[in-house]
């Protein structure tokens, strides 16, 4: 119990730094990063992404030079999204199937390069891969079909794990794809993969830049309110990431980050599992636009944002700022 004033004063403790970093509720170190890069097409490529001023696309020689770069600095995971072509994108998004697509050929990469010293999360979801970008099959009035969609998941994280994939991300909201992935991996003899559910995924404004990153944004014809969730709810949520851990899930994860933590926070208190969050593109996105507005400062800004996933209660934080905050975190 907090005593009264005089003989209770909080601000005793935090007079000195010694005094506040012995008294730290909570850090931040570059194992609580997951990086997200985006792969493209060609060698030798470097592609700057507008809306992400600081990201780019890697073709998969750069992709493995930003894998050392992250283990070298003590980011243990990478989360892989490829910019598929126009012209291998269709209406059923089969390119997620075909073994050789840029996805499994950059978890090929990493994987001869680097062998176990980085994980590899890896996203399933038919977007990246599909005409219309939408994350499953849609049928003619465009709804996006939930059974026909999570067959075809199978098959694309059963293609993820052949390349050499280390943790399954399912980030389409569709029901049942995580027992479905689990049964499937474990008849493949993939026991020990692992699947980090996106378990309580927004239909969110916050997307924005990823869509551009993937090459997705001009062919979306409306939105993903019937799968993705309403940010009005909280209970849902619950109920989400309670049948994703029924069917297997190792890890869940909330997304967006930040706007979201009252989520994070629930989630964790009431399932004491591991939870991850995704400061998402347009979140990226605002703290650039702040920085360039000169209303604060990037590093900041940036480390009290990571270190705020900590405090609701994150394992750790997917962040396009990974490597920037682990170079600060190290010093
Ligand atoms: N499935 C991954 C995402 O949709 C990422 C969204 C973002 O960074 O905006
Ligand atoms: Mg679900």
């Amino acid at each position: 119990m907090t005593g009264s004033y005089p003989h209770t004063r909080l601000r005793r403790t935090r007079a000195t730094a010694w005094s506040r970093a012995m008294h730290r509720e909570n850090v931040l170190t570059p194992a609580d990063l997951i990086w997200p890069l985006f792969v493209t097409e060609g060698e030798g490529v470097e592609e700057p992404i507008a809306a992400l001023p600081g990201v780019s696309r890697w073709s998969v020689d750069g992709v493995v030079a930003r894998a050392k770069e992250a283990a070298e600095l003590g980011i243990p995971c990478l989360a892989l999204f490829p910019n598929t072509q126009p012209d291998r994108r269709s209406e059923n998004g089969g390119e997620a199937l075909n073994p050789d697509n840029l996805m499994c050929r950059a978890i090929r990469a990493v994987r001869d390069a680097l062998g176990d010293r980085i994980g590899l999360l890896t996203d399933v979801a038919l977007d990246p891969y599909t005409s219309h970008g939408q994350d499953g099959l849609i049928d003619a009035a465009g709804y996006v079909l939930n059974d026909e969609t999570v067959e075809v998941l199978v098959g694309q994280a059963l293609n993820q794990a052949a390349a050499g994939a280390d943790i399954i991300a399912p980030s389409d909201m569709m029901d049942g794809r995580i027992g479905a992935i689990r049964d499937a991996l474990e008849d493949a003899g993939h026991a020990n993969i692992q699947i980090m559910s996106y378990a309580a995924k927004y239909a969110s404004s916050f997307y924005g830049p990823f869509r551009d990153a993937v090459g997705s944004r001009g062919l979306l014809k409306g939105d993903k309110k019937t799968y993705q969730m309403d940010p009005a709810n909280s209970e849902e949520a619950l109920r989400e990431v309670e049948m994703d851990l029924a069917e297997g899930a190792d890890s869940v994860m909330v997304k967006p980050g930040l706007p979201y933590l009252d989520i994070v926070r629930r989630v964790k208190e009431t399932f004491e599992v591991p939870v991850f969050a995704y400061q998402v593109s347009g979140e990226y996105a605002m703290i650039e636009a702040a920085v360039a507005a000169g209303a604060g400062d990037r590093d900041a800004l940036v480390l009290e944002t990571l270190l705020a996933f900590k405090r609701a209660g994150c394992s750790g934080v997917l962040t396009y700022y990974a490597a920037h905050a682990a170079r600060l975190l190290n010093g």
